[in-house]
């Protein structure tokens, strides 16, 4: 693994009017870094995410990105899954996933509604397909979203995101809403996706076991400080940075260690 960091969080904060909800950050992240981040609701996953993103921006320190600030809106080296299906109900999946890369584009002039014809539209609909298929869905390209299973429509939030072939992957809590078995696939989509692309993933889960199988590291966010008449004077932040590594055996073991430290901390 690299030694240099691809991500440098330094200093950061983020405060909503009174509302302290993160202080202090520092963290480095390295290229290939699979991090999985739980901790109790409202402590401020979403918004590192949304920062990471671009759609949020410090209220002081900074995140870079190979030593540079991160752009101030999201940009191709990003992409981002939620746990509620981004895609567009009106669209096919091929379609849904060819709109990905005219985002990436930065046309909005897309190839589905407009100028891009001929070889530019046969090219995109080339790479959608091949992106379809990696996630198992190209029987379902002429699939609207609503004839798709929820594990299908998450496959294809993922075609969606990864067809801009971003460095950064966000996930918040993209597998909650699914059943265990449909899970266990998606797992397995993911480690392979992250391995092949060799993504830098951070991955918001409400499920411990799932952050420890995935991630290579685990962030536990929390509040050091706490006031309970005036919850929201001091942020939370990362209190735990536990190097989980690649090896399931060591997993295994190191999951049974923590378990019961944290459970209470991330439901
Ligand atoms: N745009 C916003 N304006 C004002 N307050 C916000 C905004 N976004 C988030 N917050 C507040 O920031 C805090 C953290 O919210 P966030 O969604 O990041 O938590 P979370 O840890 O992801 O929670 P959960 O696990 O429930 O999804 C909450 O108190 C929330 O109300």
């Amino acid at each position: 693994m690299s030694t240099k960091p691809l991500i440098e969080i330094k200093q950061l904060w983020k405060e909503y009017g009174d509302n302290i909800v993160l202080e202090r950050l520092n963290l480095d992240v390295y290229p290939g870094d699979f991090i999985s981040i739980v901790g109790a609701s409202g402590c401020g996953k979403t918004t590192l995410l949304n920062m990471l993103l671009g759609t949020e921006q410090p209220s002081r320190g900074a995140i870079l990105l190979d030593g540079e600030p991160l752009s101030a809106e999201p940009s191709v080296e990003r992409g981002v899954v939620f746990q509620k299906y981004s895609v567009f109900p009106h669209l096919t999946a091929l379609e849904n996933v060819m709109l990905g890369l005219e985002f990436a584009s930065n046309s909005l002039t897309s190839s589905l509604f407009g100028r891009c014809v001929g070889a530019g539209k046969q090219a995109a609909r080339d790479k959608a397909l091949m992106m379809l298929d990696e996630v198992g869905l190209s029987q379902a390209q002429h699939k609207y979203p609503h004839e798709l299973s929820g594990g299908m429509r998450q496959r294809l939030s993922i075609a969606q995101a990864l067809i801009k072939k971003p460095r950064i992957l966000l996930l918040d809590e993209p597998f909650g809403a699914l059943d265990p078995g449909i899970r266990k696939d998606m797992h397995v989509l993911i480690k392979k996706l992250w391995r092949e692309q060799q993504l830098t993933v951070f991955m918001i889960t409400h499920d411990l076991s799932e952050g420890f199988h995935l991630g290579n590291r685990l962030w536990v966010f929390d509040h050091v400080r706490q006031d309970t008449q005036a919850p929201e004077r001091f942020g939370a932040q990362v209190t735990f940075d536990i190097a989980i590594g690649n090896h399931d055996e060591d997993k295994h073991d190191k999951l049974a260690d923590v378990h019961s430290v944290f459970r209470q901390k991330i439901a």
